[in-house]
Order: C-alpha cells, then sequence, then structure tokens
C-alpha cells in the first residue's frame, strides 16, 4: 500500500461519511438535487470551559472546494458498491450526474484567525442540495481540528504570557495529518515555532529544537555529550540538563558555556524536563545568573499546559520558553469541538426562500433559521457584542436589541452608531469561484494576536470566564420564534388527529 502517496494525490471527494452519498443519491432520484439550500457550520459551546475559540482550517476548506470533483476511479470505487441484492447502489445516470457535477457553491466565511463564539455562524453554504451535502462531513473534520487546536495554542499562549511556545507534538499527534493541521493550527494560535519539520516545510512554520535525552546517554558523560554538541552547533546550544542530576546538570552547561564564550559563542541556554520545574527554573537561574549567564534561556517541557504554565508562573518559575507537546496537539482535555452544520433555507418552486428550524427538546439544540451573517461591534479596538441577523433586513443605526439565542430573557440593547463594526461572514466563492485572496498563515497569525487582543481580559480568563454577549438581532429571534411555535402547533395538531 502506498497508503500516504495516495492520500496526499487524492482529491479527497470521497472523505465523506456514506450517508452524504446515499442522500445525494435519493436527493437526485426525487429531483430535489439542484434545489438551493443554505447550510450553516457552527458550535455550540466552547472547549476547554473557556470563553472563546480561534477560527482555523479555512485554508484547508477553500482547497478541498476546489478540488471537488469526482474522478474515474472514485466513481469507479462508487459503481462496484452493491445492495445486499447484489444490486448497484447507485444508478448509472447518478454517477454520470456525479461525473458532471461542478462546484458552484457560494461560501461564506469567518477568516482564520478570528476569535468566534458559540451558534454564530463560521461558515455558511449555498447551492445545490447536494453539494450543500457532501460538503458537510469534510468541513466539520476540517474545522473541528483546527479550530480546537488553535484555540487550545491561544490559551496555552494566555498562560504564557508573551512568552515563547515552542510546539514539540509531533510524536504524540493523531497521526500525519492530524500533526501537520495540528502544528498549522498552533502557530495560528500563537506558539513560535514547531519541532515538525514537515510542517515548516509544507507551511513555512519556523523549525526549532533542541536535543534529547538519548544524545547525552550515548556518551560516557553528560560534559563531554555538551561538548560535542556545543562543537556542532556552537551558536544554537540548548542543553538538555536532567538526565542524571539536574544541578549537576546545570553545573556541566556552564562550564561548557565558558568554553563557547572563550571561542566566542554564547550558549542559548538549558531545558529542564523532569522533576520540580519551578524548584528547578528558579535554582537554574540563579546558578546561570551567579556564574555570568544572565541572558541564558531556561526552557522547561514535560506535559505541560495553559493550567501548568500558570500554576509555574504564580510560583514565581525562572521559565523563559515552553515546549508543549502532547496536551497541545492532542487537545488532551477535550478531544473533539463538536461543532455542527444545519440546513437553516431552502428555496421553494417558485424561488421563494423558506427559512428552517429543526426543532429540538434542549432550546440549546434549535438551529437558527434563515440567510444569516454575524456582525461584530467594535469601541475602539475592543469587541462589544456579535450579532447575528438576516442578510436581507435593514438594521437601525439609532439602537438595535440583540438576544440570546438559549435563553430570551437576556437581552442586550445597542446604538450600532457609536461602534465600528465587521461583518464576520466573509465572501469566499461566488458560485463556485474563488474570489478571496487567501492571506499568508504570517498574516493569519497576526490577525489571531489582534483578534485576541480585542477580546477583554475578562472572556480570556482560563478558568470561569465572562460571558461574551452574542445575540439575535429582533427580527431574527422573531422568526425563530415564529418557526419554533408553528412546528409545535403542526405537532398538537397531529397528535389530535391520531
Ligand atoms: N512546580 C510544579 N508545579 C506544578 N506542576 C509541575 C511542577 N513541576 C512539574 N510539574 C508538572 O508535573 C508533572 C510531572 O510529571 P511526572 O511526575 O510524570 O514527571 P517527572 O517524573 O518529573 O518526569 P519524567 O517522568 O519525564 O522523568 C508534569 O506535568 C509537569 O509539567
Ligand atoms: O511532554 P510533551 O508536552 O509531550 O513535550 C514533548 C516531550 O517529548 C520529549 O520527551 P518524551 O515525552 O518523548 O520522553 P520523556 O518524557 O521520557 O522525556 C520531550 O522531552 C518532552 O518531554
Ligand atoms: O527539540 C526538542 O527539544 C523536542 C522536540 C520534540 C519533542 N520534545 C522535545
Ligand atoms: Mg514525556
Amino acid at each position: 500500500m502506498k497508503i500516504t502517496k495516495d492520500l496526499y494525490q487524492s482529491n479527497l471527494v470521497l472523505l465523506t461519511d456514506f450517508y452524504q452519498l446515499t442522500m445525494a443519491y435519493a436527493y437526485w432520484k426525487a429531483g430535489k438535487g439542484e434545489q438551493e439550500a443554505v447550510f450553516n457550520l457552527f458550535f455550540r459551546k466552547h472547549p476547554f470551559q473557556g470563553g472563546f475559540s480561534l477560527a482555523a482550517g479555512l485554508d484547508y476548506v477553500i482547497d478541498y472546494c476546489k478540488n471537488f470533483r469526482f474522478s474515474g476511479t472514485d466513481l469507479d470505487y462508487l459503481a462496484q458498491m452493491k445492495n445486499q441484492d447484489g444490486s448497484p447502489v447507485f444508478e448509472v445516470g447518478f454517477l454520470d450526474y456525479l461525473k458532471n457535477l461542478k462546484f458552484s457553491c457560494d461560501i461564506d466565511a469567518v477568516e482564520e484567525g478570528t476569535v468566534v463564539f458559540p451558534n454564530a455562524p463560521l461558515i455558511r453554504v449555498r447551492g445545490p442540495l447536494i453539494q450543500c451535502q457532501l460538503l458537510e462531513t469534510p468541513l466539520l473534520n476540517i474545522i473541528n481540528f483546527q479550530t480546537l487546536i488553535a484555540t487550545k495554542a491561544a490559551r496555552i499562549n494566555v498562560a504564557a504570557n508573551g512568552a515563547p511556545v515552542l510546539e514539540f507534538g509531533l510524536r504524540r499527534a493523531q497521526g500525519i495529518d492530524g500533526a501537520l493541521a495540528a502544528s498549522r493550527a498552533a502557530y495560528i494560535g500563537g506558539c513560535t515555532s514547531t519541532s515538525n519539520v514537515m510542517a515548516g516545510k509544507l507551511f513555512g512554520i519556523p523549525v526549532s529544537g533542541t536535543h534529547a535525552h538519548s544524545w547525552i546517554m550515548s556518551f560516557d558523560t553528560e560534559l563531554e555529550a555538551f561538548e560535542a554538541y556545543a562543537e556542532a552547533f556552537p551558536e544554537k546550544c540548548v542543553f538538555l540538563v536532567d538526565t542524571y542530576d539536574t544541578i549537576q546538570g546545570i553545573k556541566n552547561a556552564i562550564k561548557v558555556g565558558e568554553i563557547l564564550r572563550e571561542k566566542g559563542k554564547e550558549m542559548v541556554g538549558i531545558r529542564i524536563d523532569s522533576g520540580d520545574l519551578a524548584y528547578f527554573s528558579i535554582q537554574a537561574r540563579q546558578m546561570l545568573d551567579e556564574a555570568g549567564f544572565p541572558e541564558a534561556k531556561i526552557v522547561a517541557s514535560n506535559d505541560l499546559d495553559e493550567q501548568i504554565i500558570t500554576s509555574l508562573k504564580t510560583q514565581e518559575a525562572a521559565i523563559d520558553v515552553w515546549g508543549v507537546g502532547t496536551k497541545l496537539v492532542t487537545a488532551y482535555d477535550q478531544p473533539a469541538l463538536g461543532a455542527v452544520y444545519k440546513l437553516s433555507a431552502i428555496k421553494d418552486e417558485k424561488g421563494k426562500w423558506v427559512p428552517k428550524v429543526k426543532v429540538s427538546q434542549q432550546s440549546l439544540k434549535i438551529n437558527i433559521p434563515g440567510l444569516h451573517n454575524v456582525k461584530r461591534y467594535y469601541s475602539k479596538d475592543k469587541a462589544v457584542a456579535d450579532m447575528i441577523y438576516l442578510e436581507e433586513e435593514e438594521i437601525n443605526p439609532r439602537g438595535v436589541v440583540i438576544i440570546d439565542p438559549i435563553d430570551p430573557t437576556r437581552r442586550k440593547r445597542l446604538m450600532p452608531a457609536f461602534y465600528s463594526e465587521e461583518v464576520l461572514l466573509k465572501p469566499i466563492f461566488k458560485e463556485g469561484k474563488l474570489i478571496y485572496s487567501i492571506p499568508s498563515l504570517e498574516k493569519i497569525r497576526e490577525r489571531a494576536a489582534q483578534q485576541l487582543e480585542s477580546l477583554d481580559k475578562t472572556h480570556k480568563r482560563l478558568v470561569n470566564p465572562h460571558l461574551y454577549p452574542v445575540g439575535l438581532e429582533e427580527n431574527l429571534h422573531h422568526l425563530r420564534m415564529e418557526l419554533v411555535l408553528k412546528s409545535q402547533n403542526f405537532e398538537n395538531e397531529k397528535n389530535e388527529q391520531e
């Protein structure tokens, strides 16, 4: 098998759930395949019990949509699928339809690196029902993971409070693609570099690293190992000091630092990877300072996350650089974001949009109907509130009320005229044509930093954050309520007849 080669050469159109294809077939049979629909991708709750999320993955979505076509081998694979009675799952006519299918949707999306909140769409897909449906699974796959990891990275960077965070996750990441996507998302979320060389090559992320215990263990003594490393890398020596005895390791690093200095070079620092990181970093700082190495950096690693980093900061640990792997790239404490993709409107035969809601016992799960968008209001550079609104409705600049989508008694009155505003869903594809100029990863990372800066620190608090206001504009709230009530009346009527 040539798994990786085939995977990366495939157009990935079959990277969807089988039921999307069976629905597509049934839509086609029912003559509904080309009926225009609108779907929204959104999540219902921030991950990690946090107060914000950071959108990531759009670049992959764009790539996916650009390559959205069924190749000969894809169609051959579908053609040989059989029902239990031996008949083909898909008729030839449908396979011909797929063969001629050209991506023709409108996609509007929140840019990568934007701070996002529950219930507001991250992506809106408008187009033929079959295409919208087939996109559900891959879009969720891409956005759920990258948004989750970018958010985790942002939290870790909030805890690091400006100190560099090196991403070391590859060895523990969720497979090959999980590792690559995680490195990309971690960089968007503020990490300084990755240890994954392929992510460096593919995405242009700075690559960095130190050395492992095996390097030390391959020599008779730690001192020899440090000397040999300094010989090979006089410009970038970070000595791992905890293979045998951490205090002795720091002494050895200082010795080799002095040898380097005689040659006109400076050691970059040391890394501590076990034991009490507060105790050893404070000891190391004192020893390095006393020996005349106040500039030497102390890197810490070992199962770190935002909580441990916060705790180490409160213990006044003398750590300058954080190396974070497993808990970042696996989103250790919450392995999935849980974003969903829901139909919100469909055009009837007369060409009129019909807004749709899926009614649920849990009000949290009732989706937002219609063709809606999101506006963020800023006061100076600070984000004040997000409003989800129907695109065709006028917004009164003299005053709007936004209503919490879960608890309608929670409301906020806003005077749009007092604020600057940003429409968050930006046009990406128009009738299948890419109309968005894709920013570089650096620009995305800068946007993420600005967006996080625009958020009040109370929303960035890692534990029990202050809730950022996101609400439905009044007309949209009323439409939603009307549809919910209507569907319940309908249910009652039906029950009475039975
Ligand atoms: N001062 C500290 N305060 C809070 N957490 C700490 C502190 N020092 C280290 N930790 C964390 O405690 C955990 C220690 O894990 P563990 O006991 O498995 O490591 P270790 O035995 O020191 O190292 P290793 O197993 O790699 O040799 C790690 O998650 C580490 O980041
Ligand atoms: O702890 P993480 O956040 O995942 O960061 C990466 C870890 O990977 C390396 O060691 P590895 O875990 O392979 O071995 P060790 O724990 O025995 O040092 C490194 O020394 C870090 O400890
Ligand atoms: O470069 C490092 O120090 C490194 C790389 C991967 C995992 N742990 C540490
Ligand atoms: Mg480890």
